[in-house]
């Protein structure tokens, strides 16, 4: 059975986006991590392996162990650090088990979509976590409610409203009713249904499973131990347990491991169109996805931004934390000294609170402070890796204007965000975005920078060495590599939609402007 407690406060006093739910920047895609490996503690590599994904999800946090004999699901909201401990963590025993770092993007941040979900099976029981986001969750819900079963307690009509509401969940109820076949098999049916991105790490009893969409959009690798093997969203969550990287579980694939090894099936064909976003901004600087370092990457984007939007200044800075590779690769090229012009507040984590209009700059303020004497007298080039709203540029514009800045160039290192993500980023509506409507002049203006410069598609694709039509690119460019469903089918609060009031999901992203 899986732990039941509810919901309780962090206790390390960090500041997450879960304070304020509704008014966030960009946020990140989840982190899902799976390990089987029998005589190790999982349940502690698991733990390490998901704080190496924190920046992926930072809502809630889980982890499902098996002995063989039944699994455990222990999850809850906050941080890693803030869910786990010695005690829970050593209460966790068994030979595989499997972890989630999540940010919602179908589904609202409750304890009940937190992740791995849960539902027993004919013959035991599953767990599974997910990264990315399904963009035929109504199709699915259907088939859910389809699923024959004396009472199926995830029917829609009937569900009480305290269980899950997102996009997961349907997955996990499609996989556990395998009353005639093996979950493997069944497996292979459900994943051919499912429309979306979707890296997926599941498993029952005895056996780790793991499966990519065809797009690939989100990243996952496969690693190994000296006594087991291991899946994680990001290369870094390996090296941070000790286990070496084998290979990127392909697109299309499903992987399973037991004790008679590893199987690879493949599910689709792959059509390779990975998130170009998990090179400017979601992914750790120490990732390699696609065989390109995200580091390498984004400081070639910055010599690229250099290329395209040279200016006469004195120094270079980068808007912590993702900004920096790009700043250092900025400077680089064009010769201006790279220095230090903001300290970031360690305990203020990717995404920060702005609980009011009033509040939202002194939230900046929390986790940037400008250094006035990097800053008095000078002509100052600030480079990010992103605008979505523009809160963070108006805001440490207006910093290093006050410390003293004689001009201020901002230069970011991807073009204007203009249209939302359906694949697993929640990036605001279009009319949120502060690219959407205006010129980079009047963004320029808005924001109070004497020049702005975004690198162009072309630049930010060449300096992934990826090949054009592998990446998606949707939300600098409107075309969306998977189609899209009617607007009324999309949308973070669908499944509440349905269950409680028909207009809550209408509130939410929306492709055309109101
Ligand atoms: O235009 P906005 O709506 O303000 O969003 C853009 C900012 O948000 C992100 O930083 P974030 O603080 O999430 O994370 P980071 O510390 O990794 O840079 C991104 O790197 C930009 O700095
Ligand atoms: N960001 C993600 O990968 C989210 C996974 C899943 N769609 C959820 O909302 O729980
Ligand atoms: S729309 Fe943007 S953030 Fe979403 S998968 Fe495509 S490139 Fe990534
Ligand atoms: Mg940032």
């Amino acid at each position: 059975m899986p732990f039941q407690h509810s919901p309780r406060k962090g206790g390390d006093g960090r500041l997450t986006a879960a304070l304020d739910p509704h008014d966030q920047g960009p946020q990140d895609a989840c982190g899902v991590f799976g390990v089987w490996a029998p005589g190790e503690d999982v349940a502690k590599l698991t733990y390490f392996g998901l704080y190496a994904l924190q920046h992926r999800g930072q809502e809630s946090a889980g982890i499902a162990v098996s002995n063989g004999r039944q699994i455990l699901v222990y999850k809850d909201m906050g941080l890693v650090s803030q869910v786990f401990d010695e005690t829970t963590l050593a209460s966790l025993k068994g030979h595989l088990a499997i972890g989630h770092s999540r940010y919602s993007t179908t589904g609202a941040s409750t304890w009940q979509n937190a992740q791995p979900t849960f539902r027993p099976t004919a013959d035991g029981s599953i767990a599974l976590g997910h990264n990315g986001n399904l963009i035929n969750t109504a199709e699915l819900a259907q088939m859910v409610v389809d699923l024959p079963g004396p009472d199926d307690e995830l029917e829609l009509h009937t569900r009480p409203q305290e269980t899950s509401t997102n996009d997961t969940s349907l997955v996990t109820a499609l996989l556990a009713h395998h009353p005639d076949t093996s979950l493997e098999q069944r497996a292979l049916e459900v994943l051919p249904l499912l429309q979306g991105a979707f890296c997926f790490v599941w498993m029952n009893e005895n056996t780790l499973y793991a499966a990519r969409d065809p797009q690939g959009i989100r990243p996952l690798v496969l690693g190994r131990l000296d006594r087991g093997w291991v899946v994680a969203s990001e290369d870094a969550a390996l090296a941070t347990i000790g286990a070496s990287v084998v290979r990127e579980v392909e697109p299309g694939e499903m992987i399973v491991i037991d004790e008679n090894g590893l199987r690879s099936h493949k599910f689709a064909e792959p059509d390779r169109k990975g998130c170009v976003f998990e090179y400017v901004y979601l992914a750790r600087p120490d990732a390699t996805i696609s065989g390109r370092s995200v580091h390498e990457s984004r400081v070639e984007m910055g010599r690229q931004l250099a290329r395209e939007f040279p200016v006469e200044a004195d120094l270079v800075i980068p808007v912590p934390e993702s900004g920096t590779p790009a700043a250092a690769g900025y400077a680089e090229e064009s010769g201006i000294p790279f220095g230090q012009g903001f300290v970031k507040n360690a305990y203020v984590g990717r995404t920060f609170i702005q609980p009011s209009q009033t509040l939202r700059q002194l939230g900046i303020r929390l986790k940037l402070n400008a250094l006035e004497h990097m800053i008095r007298g000078k002509r100052i080039v600030v480079v990010d890796d992103s605008i979505v709203r523009g809160n963070t540029q108006r805001a440490q514009v207006r910093m290093l204007r006050e410390a003293g800045a004689l001009e201020v160039h901002v230069r970011i290192s991807s073009p204007p965000v203009k249209w939302p993500c359906f694949y697993g980023i929640d990036f605001a509506t279009r009319a949120e975005l502060i690219a959407n409507g205006l010129t980079p002049e009047e963004i320029a203006a808005s924001v109070g920078a004497d020049t702005l410069g975004y690198i162009s598609l072309d630049g930010m694709i060449d300096a992934t060495k990826q090949k054009r039509d592998t990446l998606c690119t949707a939300c600098f460019t409107g075309a969306y590599p998977i189609e899209l469903p009617d607007e009324s089918l999309l949308g973070k609060h669908l499944l509440e939609a349905t269950l409680t009031s028909p207009t809550v999901g209408k509130a939410l992203p929306v492709l055309n402007n109101p």
